[in-house]
């Protein structure tokens, strides 16, 4: 059953829908700071990184954000996002979702080579995350990571982001002011 059969009628109430989705996905997963915070912690400031900073109120793009680690982390499929949430939210995960089959070097190395050519929801959702990611990695390093790993992550994060660019004037300044504050050229 679709949104609109289930009878959602209220972006509010498919918000929810989602968050709570999100929330049950990802309940026994933590992020790799010292402390274990909840994962669900990370798609929820996603999300509302796009509403508060890039004046998002675009549905599909909010939902796609609470849910853009589902398939890459849990046992979700992207039939399971179609059926719950529509075929707009499942194309814009499935944009943002690297295929874990592959070698980590490979991945890494097409979320620079794919991004530019994103639909615009993928791009802001993409914004958000690396956006989240690099202020977690200024707020405390994760567990196993060297100093350099960091820097790396920042490295290679500036190159997908400049794939990005034309999308969100707020988040791509606040992001420009990281990569600076750590000297990585963009
Ligand atoms: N900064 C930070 N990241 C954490 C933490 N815990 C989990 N992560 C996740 O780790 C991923 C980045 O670590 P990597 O080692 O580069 O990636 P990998 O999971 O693909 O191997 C991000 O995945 P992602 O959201 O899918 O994004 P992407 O970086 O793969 O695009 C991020 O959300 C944490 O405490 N701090
Ligand atoms: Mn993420």
């Amino acid at each position: 059953m679709g949104s609109e059969a289930a009878g959602m009628g209220s972006e509010v109430a498919r918000l929810l829908e989602a968050v709570d989705f999100a929330a049950r996905k990802h309940k026994e997963q933590r992020r790799m700071d010292p402390e274990g915070t909840p994962y669900i912690n990370h798609p929820i400031a996603v999300a509302r990184i796009l509403a508060h900073e890039a004046g998002v109120t675009d549905l599909v793009v909010l939902q796609a954000a609470l849910l853009h680690d589902t398939v890459e982390d849990t046992a979700t499929t992207f039939a399971e996002l179609e059926e719950r949430f529509g075929a707009a939210v499942r194309r814009v995960v499935e944009e943002v979702t690297d295929d874990k089959r592959l070698p980590k070097a490979e991945r890494k190395r097409l979320q620079i080579e794919r991004a530019p050519a994103c639909s615009r929801r993928a791009k802001l959702v993409k914004l958000a995350d690396k956006l989240h990611n690099l202020r977690d990695l200024n707020r405390c390093t994760p567990q196993g990571w060297s100093e350099e790993r960091v820097q790396e992550y920042f490295r290679w994060a500036a190159r997908v982001v400049s794939g990005l660019r034309g999308t969100s004037a707020a988040l791509e300044e606040a992001l420009q002011r990281l990569f600076e504050e750590r000297g990585v050229p963009t």
